[in-house]
């Protein structure tokens, strides 16, 4: 039986991962060994099987004894101890939620219903390191995986909309807290229908500016706004957050010496779970738009094409319709006054399913079965 090491299981990534392995009863076929770094000897998680008391994470000599670590620590976490272990003479699989290894030589980004045969030729290649990519990338390769497989794109922009949860609990709490604080600013004036809308704009406004406005994770307000950077700042003027876009893409798609170009805004919206994005699409040729909803529709069992009207989309192509569900749904196709080669879209897909959690859970599958 596989000897599985779970890092980060009760973070936000974390603790969804466990819901879907117990779920699917994946933790039948395995030996489970739970880490922390801040709860060491305490009882493990309810998993269905039997666990022994906590472990330290940061402890090298309980790692090397794994034969898959798995972790949702975060990029800290993987940049302290990955190397490490792997100095250590560790020859075991190190599955990955961070971003910190995913551009390395050594790791292969993993997202099964796309790149299965990339997979499969690192593990009979010998490759150890097998990282999720990030949730914005999956989520779009999810849903227009069957224009790329049918090699249509010439190049593409994705305007994202992401939602609080992708910073983390936190971010999601205060999200509320200024949700919150807006409300409580006009409490006396929405009860009374009769007041005046200008002056609740411009209480709210205020509070927005004002000092008490809870803002320490953000760094400003989002709850009546959006703020238009995600992560750090790379020196070409990108977000990392874009630049994400345009290089995993490629690397999950094998396609390191002709990469596609995709770029794009990354924007942080009032969505508390599930991220949602616009793209523009230059396709090679002008294909019919009833064929590519067919190419779209076929190509795994999560995607669904949403027809172009307002009830459909309201109904489906939403975060309230798609957090907590597997579904990626891709809708408003059609194409651009640019001409027919040009093809616009939108699709919605929870991040810390398909963005995270899920092709960890797959790939620890995929292990099993090569076994
Ligand atoms: N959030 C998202 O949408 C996505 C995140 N990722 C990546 O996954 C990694 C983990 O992210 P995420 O799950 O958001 O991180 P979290 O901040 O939710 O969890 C990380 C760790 O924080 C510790 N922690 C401290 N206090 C608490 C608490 N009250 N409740 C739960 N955990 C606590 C836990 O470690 P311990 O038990 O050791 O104390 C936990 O494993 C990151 O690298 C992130 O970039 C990737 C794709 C999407
Ligand atoms: N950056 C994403 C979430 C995330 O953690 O991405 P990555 O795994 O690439 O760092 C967001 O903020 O929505």
């Amino acid at each position: 039986m596989l000897k599985v090491g779970f890092v980060g299981w009760r973070g936000m990534v974390g603790s969804v991962l466990m819901h879907r392995m117990r779920e699917a009863n994946d933790f039948a076929g395995i030996e489970p060994i739970f880490f922390t770094t801040s709860q060491v000897g305490q009882p493990g998680p309810d998993v269905g099987v039997e666990v022994p008391p906590l472990k330290d994470a940061f402890d090298i000599e309980a790692l090397k004894a794994l034969d898959v670590v798995v972790t949702c620590q975060g990029g800290d976490y993987t940049e302290k101890v990955y190397q490490p272990l792997r100095e250590s003479g560790w020859k075991g699989y190190w599955l990955d939620a961070a971003s910190t290894l995913r551009m390395s030589d050594d790791a292969t980004i993993v997202l099964d219903p796309v790149n299965r045969h990339v997979i499969d030729a690192q593990l009979a290649r010998g490759t150890r390191t097998f990282v999720g990519g990030n949730c914005t990338v999956s989520l779009m390769l999810m849903g227009l995986g069957g224009l790329f497989e049918a090699d249509l794109i010439e190049w593409m922009t994705s305007m994202t909309y992401q939602a609080a949860s992708g910073s983390g609990a936190k971010h999601m709490r205060e999200l509320l807290n200024q949700m919150g604080s807006l409300r409580d600013a006009v409490a006396t004036e929405l009860a009374d229908p009769a007041s005046a809308i200008l002056d609740i704009d411009r209480k709210v406004s205020a509070a927005m500016r004002g000092d008490g406005f809870p803002i320490d994770n953000f760094g400003a307000p989002l709850a009546g706004g959006l703020l238009p950077w995600i992560d750090k700042p790379m020196e070409n003027g990108q977000s990392k957050e874009e630049w994400k876009g345009g290089v995993e893409t490629n690397k999950i798609l094998g396609h390191g010496d002709n990469p596609i170009p995709i770029d794009g805004l990354c924007v942080r919206i009032g969505a508390m779970r599930s991220h949602s994005q616009a793209f523009t699409i230059k396709l090679k040729k002008d294909v019919p738009i009833d064929e590519i909803e067919d190419r779209i529709a076929r190509h795994n069992d999560w995607v669904k094409v949403i027809p172009n009207d307002k009830e459909a989309t309201l109904r489906e192509l939403t975060p309230a319709a798609v957090t907590g569900t597997m579904n990626v749904p891709v809708g408003r196709l059609r194409k651009l006054a640019m001409g027919g080669e040009y093809l616009t879209a939108f699709s919605v897909g929870d991040q810390l399913l398909w963005g995270a959690a899920e092709p960890l859970k797959r790939m620890l599958a995929i292990l099993r079965e090569s076994r």
